[in-house]
């Protein structure tokens, strides 16, 4: 078993050293006459925590989707760590999915699973080769990686709060040691003491395993609180990407009214009084100084 795992390791391709781990070129994605996304351009960079944003039905899920290989789309080119993934050949090539985690809306934990259970799926999936005991070690890893008690793992998704449920769909998200991460809205519906919790998690993970991390939010604290850059959903496109100063300088009006409205000055508000706390400050090295990238 072990010799196994060690040849397949030997496998394993290095880690993605190019710039941008995700390009997303001219994509259109249609559900029979409703056309979500057309001509949509996006680059993600490599080391990143981007947040996506835009209005309900703007399609942030559908895209998420996409680069994930969940949705085919109608038209359009997505590379993924180097790899065409509209390609055909590509599409179910298992050395790139094992290279992503997901956080999907809800944790979508399998209910019958204890938490270190579902961690241990995507394990069992892609390394059958894997011995028993050594899952059960790292799916236990990566429970306490994730912020929650070590007895968790033992415990069943009904058993959880709703944040608890967050950290072990995240446990389950870093179970590969991805090198992508995607969050489908990880603070909806958590109180703001575990979502501003889970955001500095998320950060830190960040950091700390060097992960690029593609996260959809309607959270305007956690845009900025963690995140280098936005991008922003509208028309059908990304129509701008940029740090949120950058943002402001643009004067489209959804992004003003969001940004600028008073839900939005609030969240600056609150995070300039955060940031001016030294305890509480971070590298913002990787923020984009150039201006924002108008699609
Ligand atoms: N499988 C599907 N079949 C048909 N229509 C779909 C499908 N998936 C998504 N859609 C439609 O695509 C549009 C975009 O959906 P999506 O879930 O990506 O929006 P979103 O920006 O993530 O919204 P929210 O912020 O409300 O979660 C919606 O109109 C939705 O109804």
């Amino acid at each position: 078993m072990i010799e196994q795992a060690k040849e397949k390791a030997s496998f394993t391709p290095p880690s993605f050293d190019g710039e941008y781990p995700i390009v997303i070129e001219d994509l259109t994605n249609a559900f029979g006459p409703q056309v979500v996304h057309e001509h949509l351009s996006l680059k993600v960079k490599r080391g990143e925590i981007l947040g996506v944003v835009g209005g309900s039905g703007t399609g942030k899920s559908v895209l998420m989707r996409s680069i994930i290989g969940l949705q085919t789309p109608t038209a359009g080119r997505i590379e993924v760590l180097g790899r065409d993934l509209t390609d055909p050949d590509n599409r179910d090539d298992e050395s790139i999915r094992s290279r992503w985690g997901v956080l999907f809306q809800g944790g979508a934990l399998f209910s019958t699973l204890t938490v270190a259970e579902n961690v241990e799926v995507p394990l069992k999936q892609f390394y059958p080769e894997i011995a028993a005991r050594l899952r059960h070690e790292i799916s236990r890893y990566k429970v306490v990686l994730s912020g929650l008690p070590a007895e968790a793992a033992s415990k069943y998704p009904s058993e959880l709060s709703g944040g608890m449920k967050k950290r072990a769909g995240l446990a389950r998200a870093l179970a590969l040691d991805p090198e992508l991460l995607f969050l489908d809205e990880p603070t909806a519906g958590l109180d703001p003491v575990g979502a501003a919790a889970f955001d500095r998690l998320t950060r830190e993970l960040a950091d700390t395993l060097r992960l690029t991390v593609f996260l959809i939010t309607h959270d305007l604290d956690t845009l900025h609180a963690i995140c280098d850059r936005v991008a922003v959903l509208a028309d059908k496109k990304v129509i701008a990407v940029g740090t949120i100063p950058e943002l402001l300088a643009t004067d489209h009006p959804w992004i003003q009214e969001y940004f600028n409205g008073p839900r939005g000055r609030a969240a600056e508000a609150s995070y300039a009084t955060s940031r001016d706390n030294p305890d509480n400050r971070r590298d913002a090295g990787a923020m984009d100084k150039t201006g924002p990238d108008r699609a």
